[in-house]
Order: structure tokens, then C-alpha cells, then sequence
């Protein structure tokens, strides 16, 4: 069975498909990630997140539940907008200590097959030709499964450790992304062709310089004259995954993303960023069903409806609202200690994030948010739903959120780590594979032979693209990462005797003597 359909209703009979549900785990490399003050609670675990066992455990657990991927966060500052200052993100630990998010994904990968690694990387601070090389390399050791969530930055911290005054605007953050992307879709895309490796032991010949491409990018941002460092990966182009829905995200999403994670408190908002994700992707050429969208949403479950909402007030009592309005200010650079909690949310638009601010006042105009309101429900799952009851109940919750908004599925944070995905894994999924709506079994290889027995082999690995879209491993042909083309060569300066420009302008050696040292 392919995880893109489930046409088996209850019983086994055969009946209209469904669109099944997806459930893609969010986490960060960090103590206190979407339920600030949670860290606190006695059965949380997060404080492990240096510990490799930490994250291998939960890799395992994902895969078991056969979780479409792990989406990691990251920012690269700290969360000082509110009051001015970094002490309540450290003092709550506010997605502060943070490590590296890449670190974790070969770990995670090499006790997995299947499970798909989601990793934020911001390109707004690292020169795209290093970063192309950085995914490559993941791409090479996950067999094809990783993923790069496009993100530009929403902390002016950020920007002041490097190297920066403050930010970009939000606008002009994206027109760079653009840039970027061209840059690193011919790297991945275009510099080695498939048959540019050779390892021809007896010839002599690792790689043929023929169907290796310089790039020749000259952007309004970047210019990166030479070659991919890294032969093509599975994949070649990661998986692309956005989160941005303000009207300029929307349209780099409709041109870029293959997935698309939104967050939003109630149905009504949710349902306005998918339908307009979709039309961004009709806008660019593209259909609405070629973005998954997966939306946020905690889960809060136990064998019995009672057990659930003991399980809600426990986990509500160890909220810690300071760290909440820590969260909401960096995400919206709007300094929410500045405003009583009573204190009515009013839109406008700021150089962080529009999404955030947008979530609690104009995305729906029929509901009015205070900054308490605001922050006691950012305390528990951050600015998605939270889900709550028996796995009966919050099946029918997930569907009926998938059915009113149109989204493919849910990007599932946690209130305490592992035991929300555990609690996940082992009660909701059951249900939703008796209903019909969950997958059942891992996807193989499309043109896999053992995928009639799948229980009697081992699994075989399988590229994040194939499992998300049933086809892969590459970007479509479709996608705009596949349209680019190579500028052209520049024309030979028209001399007699004179060789052709090179391609890249490189220094030319001097002769040195043999004796001197040659570094
Ligand atoms: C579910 C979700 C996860 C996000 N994760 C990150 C992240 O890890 N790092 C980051 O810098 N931005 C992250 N963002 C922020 C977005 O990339 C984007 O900057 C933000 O939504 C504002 O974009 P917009 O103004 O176009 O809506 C996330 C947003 C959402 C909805």
C-alpha cells in the first residue's frame, strides 16, 4: 500500500478513497521548544537533547509509527524582544540552549529506513554554495531522505551576531531566497550530470571533467562561478519545505515548496492559509494538490476521555506565560511585556515573522485574541490546536480538521518528550488504521518486487520524495528547480591566437622551484 492512498475502508472493503492523514513530528535541538514551561513538568525528558540516545529513541519510535518525517526547527539568535532582553528566553529556556540541527540527522538515520528528516536551515546567513554542499552530504548519508525547511529568519539577534545591523525587510528576505534558490537548484540540479561518475578503476577516471558543469551564477545577490563540490545524491534537490504564508511566503511557497507547514489556533485561520498556499501554486504554474500541507497540532491522549483531560490539566499547570510572551514577541517582534494581558491584539506589520501576529487578530476577524488569551494558548502545542480525548476522539478531531481546512496532515509537537509521541504512536495511530485513514505499512520502492510481501524482507530504504509523492527521486520535471537553466557561456573575445575565457577565472601557478614545498 502506497501512503498516498488508503482505499480500504473498515472491514477491508473496498470503497471511495480517502484522503489519509499525515503526521510529520516537530522538534528542535533544544530543552523548551512549542510548550514553554513544559520542561519543568516531572515526566519531560527534553533536558536529554544532548544526548545522542535521546534522539535515536525517538527516531525509532517515529519510524514505528510510520511518521512521514522529523521536522527540526532552528534559529540562529536568541529570543530578546521581549522586555528588551534575553533573560526570560534563558531563564525558561525559550529555544535557548540550541544546538546544531544537522548534527542529529546521520544519527537518526543510521537506526532508520524510512523515517524523513526535515531540517531548517536559514539561508540568509550562509553563502549558498557551502550550504548545497552541506545538504548533498546528508542527502548522500540518509540514502535520500532529508528535507530543507527554507526559512529566512525572523530575529534581528540573528542578524547582529552576523554580521548584520539588523535584518533584512520581510519582502526583500525572500527576494534573496529567490536568488538563493536558483543558486543551489544548479548546483544540485545541473553541474554533474547523471552519468558524470565514472569510477573507472582500470581507466583511470573517477569523474569525466566533460559533464561536470561550472554553474556560472550571476543573481542580483549571489555569484558562484564554479562547480558542485559533491557528485549527485539520491535526491539531489532535498525535499523543500516552507512555512511562510504572508502574501510574498505564499508566493515563494507556490513556486518552491513541495511541503508547506502552517500554524493556526483555530479552523477557520488554517483553512484560509491552505486555500491559499493551493491558489499560489495554480498562481505559479503548478497544481493545488502538488503542495502537502501539514498543519500544526498537539495531541493529548489516554485510554479513557477522563484520563485525557486529567492528562490536559496537569500538563496546563506547568504553562510558564513570561516564556510564552518570550515566544510570541520574537516570532512577531512585537514586545508583548509592553502590554497588559488584557491588552486586545491589533495587526500590523513588522520586519520578524506576519504570520504569528496575523494567526491572533486579522486572519479571523470573527474572534478577538488578548495577550493572555494569546499566551495561555501558545503555552501548550504553540499556535496550533490542541487535540484532546481517547484515540476515538481525536481521530474524529484530526478528521474533521482535515475535512473543514484541506490539509494532508499534521505537523505534531509535543507537550513532553517522548511520552506525547509515545501516547501518539501506540493509541492514535491504531485508530486511525482501523478507520482507514493512516498508513498501514511502510512504502518501498515503487518498482519494488517485494512490495506484495513487505513482512518477509527487510525493508527496503526509500528517498523521502518517493514516500511523500509516490514517484521521486527527483524534483519533478514540473518544478521550477527542473526549468533552470545554465546562463550561457560568454562569447570568446574575438582575437587572433587568443584561447577561449575560461569558465572560472582562476589564478594562474607560478613555476615554483622543487624544492619548494608544496602546501
Ligand atoms: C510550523 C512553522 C515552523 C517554523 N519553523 C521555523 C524555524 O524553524 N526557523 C525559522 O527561522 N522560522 C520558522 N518558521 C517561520 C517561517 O519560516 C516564516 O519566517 C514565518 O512563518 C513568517 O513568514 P511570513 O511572514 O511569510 O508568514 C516557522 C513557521 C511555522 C508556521
Amino acid at each position: 500500500m502506497s501512503a498516498t492512498t488508503a482505499e480500504t475502508g473498515e472491514g477491508g472493503t473496498p470503497s471511495t478513497p480517502v484522503k489519509p492523514i499525515r503526521f510529520n513530528a516537530f522538534a528542535m535541538n533544544t530543552v523548551g521548544h512549542q510548550s514553554p514551561g513544559l520542561w519543568t513538568h516531572p515526566r519531560d525528558e527534553s533536558h536529554r537533547y544532548t544526548e545522542p540516545e535521546y534522539w535515536q529513541d525517538l527516531a525509532r519510535l517515529l519510524e514505528r509509527g510510520r511518521f512521514d518525517s522529523i521536522f527540526l526547527a532552528d534559529v540562529l539568535g536568541v529570543y530578546d524582544v521581549h522586555a528588551g532582553s534575553p533573560d526570560a528566553a534563558l531563564r525558561h529556556a525559550v529555544q535557548v540552549p540550541l544546538n546544531d540541527p544537522l548534527a542529529l540527522v546521520p544519527l537518526m538515520a543510521a537506526v532508520t529506513t524510512q523515517l524523513g528528516f526535515g531540517v531548517t536551515c536559514a539561508l540568509t546567513y550562509e553563502p549558498p554554495y557551502s550550504f548545497a554542499r552541506r545538504m548533498s552530504t546528508l542527502d548522500h548519508l540518509t540514502r535520500g531522505r532529508v528535507g530543507w525547511n527554507i526559512v529566512t529568519g525572523y530575529l534581528d539577534s540573528a542578524a547582529r551576531n552576523l554580521g548584520q545591523s539588523s535584518q533584512l525587510a520581510h519582502d526583500d528576505r525572500y527576494d534573496l531566497a529567490d536568488d538563493y534558490l536558483d543558486v543551489v537548484y544548479k548546483l544540485w540540479e545541473l553541474s554533474w550530470e547523471d552519468d558524470a561518475v565514472r569510477r573507472d578503476k582500470a581507466g583511470r577516471v573517477y569523474a569525466d571533467p566533460a559533464k561536470v558543469h561550472a554553474i556560472r551564477h550571476r543573481g542580483p545577490h549571489y555569484q558562484v562561478p564554479g562547480v558542485h563540490l559533491c557528485e549527485p545524491s539520491p535526491q539531489r534537490t532535498p525535499v523543500l519545505f516552507q512555512a511562510g504564508t504572508s502574501g510574498r511566503g505564499r508566493a515563494f511557497a507556490g513556486k518552491h515548496a513541495e511541503c508547506v507547514f502552517v500554524s493556526g489556533p483555530t479552523i477557520a485561520v488554517v483553512k484560509g492559509y491552505v486555500d491559499g498556499l493551493r491558489a499560489s501554486a495554480v498562481a505559479a504554474g503548478r497544481q493545488g494538490r502538488d503542495l502537502l500541507i501539514y498543519g500544526q497540532a498537539l495531541i493529548i491522549t489516554a485510554p479513557t476521555a477522563a484520563q485525557a483531560q486529567a492528562k490536559l490539566a496537569d500538563l496546563r499547570a506547568h504553562i510558564d506565560i513570561e516564556a510564552a510572551l518570550a515566544l510570541l514577541s520574537g516570532w512577531t517582534g512585537v514586545d508583548f511585556s509592553r502590554y497588559p494581558r488584557d491588552a486586545t491584539i491589533d495587526y500590523l506589520d513588522t520586519q520578524a515573522g506576519r504570520t504569528a501576529l496575523a494567526s491572533f487578530s486579522s486572519a479571523d476577524p470573527t474572534r478577538r485574541w488578548t495577550v493572555g488569551e494569546a499566551a495561555e494558548f501558545i503555552g501548550l502545542g504553540g499556535r496550533g490546536p490542541v487535540l484532546v480525548g481517547d484515540p476515538s476522539q481525536v481521530a474524529d478531531q484530526l478528521i474533521a480538521w482535515q475535512e473543514a481546512t484541506g490539509l494532508d496532515g499534521f505537523n505534531l509537537t509535543y507537550a513532553l518528550a517522548h511520552e506525547t509521541f509515545r501516547d501518539v504512536v501506540e493509541l492514535v495511530v491504531p485508530e486511525l488504521q482501523r478507520r482507514g485513514r493512516y498508513p498501514a505499512e511502510h512504502v518501498l520502492h515503487a518498482d519494488s518486487a517485494d512490495a506484495a510481501t513487505p513482512a518477509a524482507k527487510p525493508l527496503k530504504p526509500v528517498t523521502l520524495r518517493h514516500k511523500l509523492f509516490g514517484h521521486g527521486p527527483r524534483l519533478p520535471a514540473s518544478h521550477a528547480g527542473r526549468r533552470i537553466r545554465l546562463d550561457a557561456l560568454p562569447e570568446p573575445v574575438p582575437q587572433s591566437g587568443a584561447s577561449p575565457e575560461p569558465q572560472e577565472t582562476r589564478p594562474q601557478p607560478q613555476p615554483r622551484s622543487l624544492t619548494e614545498p608544496v602546501a
